[in-house]
């Protein structure tokens, strides 16, 4: 625990550094990655003190803007869930929230990854406070196609295809069944399916597939591109389809393998071609104490040399980063494919401070920007891999990528690449060493989205419809205006598709084709991932080159829209359609209609409260940055700051506006809390918040993100999530 003692801190000019971050910063840092301390925390203090008041600023513009948007929708009531558009639109411009847009310009980046620039597939994000989820994640580049199936719902458990304990032979039959049939629809054979094949051989640089007494060979005879083994028995044999990998696995002793005709043990994709090593909204991290574990696994992880072992089925394992892939080219050469995800860092964004440093610019001790820290901190623990000094390489063109989340305007990103280039200079770094991801997550941000990326020109390298924060920024900026679309409803309003196809529309004119990434959002739902399947093939469609999934598996199923869809082609055609409306971005979802019956007003506070409750009490009292809560249902849905604010923000709006009362917001939040308890009484080290209310901080934390949820900075929770957790830990 990080207590604060001012008496223990390390006083380093006007920053007072608490001695776990600083020992960790001098003793496993610096002499790793060979910068000297004097300069580095000279260097430190100079960006703390040129970019603290500028932060600031920012800071205050963002409420200065919300102040004037509160008061005009006060004095402009919606009529029947509708407003002045043209009147607010102006209004809008007169205040400097929707800003002019200048010239065309096409974004500049260089020495970018080609899994950014050129490999269309799933962005994996993971707790990197989590050693050993951050390994999986990052191992994830590879996953098995049979266990992603095997062990989901794509593969029904009907007709005796149950998951058992032991393996069930006849789901297994339908997992090889789905597996052949994908490399039936995207390597097919000039005759009959793979369910026939007898084996495989490399001749003479060919692929022969046998099929009994006969041969048959690829349509596409290019997609074949290695192979591992003998030629004339090899194990592994390597396809390669829109810049993804797949790779039959071969092996007549393995207890799957010696039952198929071919001896195929598995189907492994290319999967999670990059990460994000999440420093954000799936971590707790609120003082030195979390911060240092954070910035310990980043460190290993980019000094390629991060281990954790745990149990897991009984038994003791250890998770290293894997090593690449080897493979034979056709032509007998050698070929070497990376066995990681490119691995880049989402920084935390511009609002939350931190204990891990006290600054003195005058007035008295403040914490330190955590944003600030964290571009500072997250590049010096790269500097072996953007030099290249490291085995597991993560970068093979001298990058390091920082993902750079909630940021609302032109000019905070402006002040994001400033404090980049301040960064740089400190470490030694050439200029636009360090690549900026783009979260187009609040709604100033998507309005503006142009003129931001032109901020960022020379090291933007993806742009990403952060939905979740988007729809939290969306219901918090127009609170006044009246009451919101129920919550289940909130993607099907006019300014979800149009936000969603202006970022790629935006994306496209400033040049991301081939240059960097057009990112879509998360799947919520971890276990749903036969809907997944249904569902997320959109986003390739749509023309974005990634999209976030939860985990490796949701990775390895999510891979194969990228094969179904040629997102270069995609991207392609849209490039000459006509941009999204802006004025669909900015209508508001009001309500039209709000006569909701008490049955549906109360199922609506019912679901927000149990994942408001379910996700705060984990975060709370045991520090777990990012849940699968059990909805009322009891399926599991990935719950992490942003869809909190979605659900505390929805229940503000519902209170102000009247549609419920505070006695029955109060009287739900306890009766969920109980639920909560119940589907967590198998946790031995949970707290119960329902034994008492009054002194449970859970609790209060949960009810608090809703009765003070209007005057939440954005609506963000940290603050509140912080503050509690703090408390709970006594560290405040
Ligand atoms: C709005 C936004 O910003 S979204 C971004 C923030 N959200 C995220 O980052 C979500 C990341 N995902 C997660 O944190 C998790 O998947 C959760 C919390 C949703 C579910 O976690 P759990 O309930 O522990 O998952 P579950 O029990 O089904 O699976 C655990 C296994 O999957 C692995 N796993 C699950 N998620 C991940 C992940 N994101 N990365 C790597 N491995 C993962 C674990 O390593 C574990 O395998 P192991 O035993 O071999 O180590
Ligand atoms: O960060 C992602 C989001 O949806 O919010
Ligand atoms: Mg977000």
């Amino acid at each position: 625990m990080s207590q604060d003692s001012h008496a223990s801190r390390i006083q380093k000019g006007i920053l007072a550094i608490d001695p776990l971050m600083y020992n960790f910063v001098e003793n496993e840092v610096l002499p790793t990655v060979g910068v000297d301390s004097e300069s580095y925390w000279t260097g430190f203090e100079k960006v703390v003190k040129e970019f603290t008041p500028r932060n600031k600023a920012l800071l205050a513009t963002r409420t200065e803007l919300q102040d004037k948007i509160d008061q005009w929708h006060l004095d402009h009531p919606a009529k029947n869930g509708e407003i002045d558009f043209p009147v607010y639109k102006q209004f809008l411009i007169d205040i400097g929230y929707l800003l002019p847009e200048g010239n065309d310009f096409k974004i500049s980046t260089e020495n970018v990854d080609k899994e950014i620039t050129e490999i269309a597939g799933p962005q994996l994000v993971v707790p990197v406070k989590n050693g050993r989820y951050a390994l999986n994640a990052t191992n994830a580049r590879w996953g098995s196609l049979y266990d992603a199936l095997y062990g989901t719902d794509v593969i029904s458990e009907d007709n005796g295809q149950e998951t058992t304990r032991a393996y069930n032979p006849k789901r297994g039959a339908a997992v090889v069944a789905y597996a052949k049939n994908f490399l039936d629809e995207h390597f097919a054979l000039v005759l009959g399916s793979y369910t026939e094949v007898t084996g495989f051989d490399v001749v003479d640089g060919q692929l022969v597939i046998k099929q009994g007494e006969t041969t048959t060979e690829l349509q596409v005879l290019s997609k074949f591109v290695g192979y591992v083994g003998d030629a004339n028995s090899p194990s592994g044999i390597l396809l390669k389809n829109h810049n993804l990998h797949v790779e039959i696995q071969i092996d007549a002793n393995n207890p799957i393998g010696k039952d198929d005709p071919a001896f195929i043990k598995d189907v492994l994709l290319e999967s999670a071609i990059s990460v994000i090593q999440d420093c954000e909204d799936s971590v707790a991290a609120v003082d030195a104490d979390g911060k240092v574990a954070v910035y310990r696994n980043w460190l290993g992880l980019m000094n390629g040399d991060l281990q954790d072992t745990f149990k897991k089925d009984g038994e003791m394992q250890t998770r290293r980063q894997n090593p690449d892939r080897e493979y034979t080219t056709p032509e007998g050469g050698k070929l070497i494919l990376p066995g990681r995800a490119l691995l880049q860092i989402r920084n935390v964004g511009h609002l939350m401070q931190n204990p891990s440093i006290l600054v003195d610019l005058g007035d008295g001790q403040e914490e330190v920007f955590e944003g600030i820290m964290d571009a500072l901190m997250t590049p010096l623990m790269a500097l072996n891999d953007i030099r290249g000094n490291t085995e597991r390489a993560n970068s093979r063109t001298g990058s390091m990528y920082i993902v750079k989340p909630k940021m609302h305007s032109p000019d905070e990103v402006k002040f994001a690449n400033d404090l980049f280039n301040a960064s740089e200079d400190v470490l030694g770094l050439p200029r636009y060493t360090i690549k900026m991801g783009i979260m187009d997550e609040e709604r100033r941000m998507t309005v503006n989205l142009k003129e931001a990326i032109r901020q960022a020109k020379e090291r933007v390298i993806f742009i990403n419809t952060g939905f979740l924060d988007r729809t939290g920024d969306e219901m918090h900026t127009s609170m006044n205006a009246g009451p919101f679309v129920r919550k289940i409803k909130m993607k099907a309003q006019e300014w979800q598709p149009a936000y969603e196809q202006w970022n790629v529309d935006i994306g496209l004119e400033t040049g991301f084709k081939g240059h960097g990434q057009i990112g879509k959002g998360m799947w919520a739902r971890p276990d749903d991932m036969k809907e997944m399947m249904v569902q997320k093939i959109a986003h390739p469609q749509e023309g974005a080159n990634t999209a976030w999934v939860p985990s490796p598996t949701g990775a390895t199923l999510h891979s194969m829209h990228y094969h179904m869809v040629d997102v270069a082609e995609v991207q392609s055609r849209l490039k000459s359609r006509k941009r999204a409306n802006i004025d669909e971005i900015l209508t508001i979802p009001l309500a039209k209609d709000t006569a909701w019956t008490a049955e549906e007003a109360q199922t609506e506070l019912e679901n927000n409260a149990q994942g408001i409750l379910g996700y705060v009490v984990r975060w709370v009292n045991q520090g777990i940055g990012c849940s699968k809560v059990p909805d009322v249902n009891n399926v599991g849905l990935m719950e992490d700051r942003a869809t909190l604010r979605i659900s505390s923000q929805h229940i503000a709006n519902w209170l102000l506006h009247g549609i419920v009362t505070e006695a029955q917001v109060m009287e739900v939040m306890k009766r969920m809390a109980k639920v909560v308890d119940g589907q967590n009484a198998n946790d031995p080290s949970y707290q119960p918040m329902a034994t008492d209310f009054d002194n449970s901080i859970a609790f209060q934390a949960a009810c608090d993100l809703i009765f003070k949820g209007r005057e939440q900075p954005s609506g963000y929770t940290e603050p509140l999530l912080h503050h509690a957790r703090r408390a709970l830990k006594g560290s405040l």
